[in-house]
């Protein structure tokens, strides 16, 4: 029997510090998320990052918090059900990072009878923090605990036409009758060194102007080339005029150079530049979560409007909508029906 594991990133089990302090430990002592040196990631994490970031953290979580719990985690869990109601094979979720682990998501299914599992991380784009630590991860279990599972994982989809046109629609859908003057998409950031690493030609990304729009095979793993295909892709569906619409990076953390442009100071250059109404998108997270609801709906719009703006409006996620759904519903089950080849 075939089954489908959901991975998403995780979230603390509450937002009080020592829960948020325990989940960050796990997520940033993971080398693909701080790629440093061991000795040197545990006294950056252990002897500097968690002595004060979860007291911050626990403060935003709180402030975004829902009566069901993490909006990633219900929003997730909303997916899955929906999911579950379309497809015939068990559909279990799991996290990256937290107490809703790959391990017990694979048990799950194993106990259901399950012997080849779709990993399926919900990351439009690749990168080395989020869908290679799943695949990693996941491999590492399977090799140790379910040695006789097969799994086969789903690729970055950032590019697929039914993709964007899902994206497209829900981002045309919720702007509709809405004066804003510029749109805003608005990824996670990644340090650029993790681009470097993940460049498989060893020579192509300079994370200059050109190389995200030279073609190379590099691109299958370049977070930065896939960012900036969905918005070239959306900005061509829904026939944005040059100048309407950019691309930034938010959520940095630490002093190396991250991604470029930095999303806060964009919302501030647009506020000076007399941008009054401004709309923004984000298309790194599939469902809603501290980075969105806090750090853009909050404190990106007291940015825009400490710079003089007026309207900021934010585009939520794809979370539990119902053309996505039946967009992953689909992919599925052309998987399942699918004869047998697997990684
Ligand atoms: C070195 C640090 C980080 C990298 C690299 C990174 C990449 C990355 N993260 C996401 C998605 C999410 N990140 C979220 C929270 C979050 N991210 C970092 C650090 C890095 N992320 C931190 C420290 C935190 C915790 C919050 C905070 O203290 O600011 C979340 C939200 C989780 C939630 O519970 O709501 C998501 C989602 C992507 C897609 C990505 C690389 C592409
Ligand atoms: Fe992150
Ligand atoms: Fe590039």
């Amino acid at each position: 029997m075939k089954g489908i594991l959901l991975v998403n990133l995780g979230s603390p089990d509450s937002p009080e510090p020592k829960d948020v302090k325990k989940y960050l430990g796990e997520f940033l002592m993971d080398e693909r998320v701080i790629d440093i040196p061991f000795l040197a990631r545990t006294a950056l994490v252990k002897g500097i990052i968690l002595k004060t970031r979860p007291k911050q953290s626990a403060a935003a979580y709180k402030k975004i918090w829902w009566d069901e719990g993490s909006p990633l985690i219900v929003l997730s869990e909303r997916l899955q059900n929906k999911i579950q109601k379309q497809v015939e094979e068990p559909v279990a979720l799991a996290m990256r990072y937290g107490s809703m682990t790959i391990k017990k998501g694979l048990q799950e299914l194993v106990d259901k009878g399950v012997k080849e599992v779709l990993l399926f991380p919900l990351y439009p784009q690749f990168a080395m923090a989020t869908t290679e630590t799943i695949l990693v991860l996941a491999e590492d279990i399977r090799k140790v605990h379910f040695p006789d599972l097969k799994i086969e994982s789903v690729p970055a989809f950032y590019n697929k036409p039914d993709y964007i046109e899902v994206l497209s629609n829900a981002i045309e859908n919720h702007l509709k009758g809405i004066d804003y003057e510029h749109l805003l998409f608005s990824y996670h950031g990644v340090p650029e060194r993790h681009i470097r690493k993940s460049d498989v030609t060893k020579s192509h990304c300079k994370i200059d102007g050109s190389c995200c729009t030279t073609a190379s095979k590099a691109h299958e793993f370049c977070y930065r080339h896939q960012c900036y295909e969905v918005t070239r892709l959306v900005a061509e569906k829904l026939k944005f005029k040059e100048g309407t619409y950019s691309t930034s990076f938010q959520s940095r953390l630490g002093f190396d150079p991250w991604l470029l442009p930095y999303t806060d100071r964009t919302i501030e250059r647009l506020g000076k530049q007399g941008v009054k109404n401004m709309a923004i998108v984000t298309p790194a997270f599939v469902s809603d979560c501290l980075e969105t609801l806090e750090e853009i709906a909050m404190e990106g719009q007291e940015i825009f409007h400490e710079m003089g703006g007026k309207d900021f409006t934010t585009v939520p996620c794809l979370n539990d909508d119902d053309e996505f759904v039946n967009l992953l519903s689909k992919w599925i089950s052309e998987w399942a029906k699918a004869t047998v080849k697997v990684s």
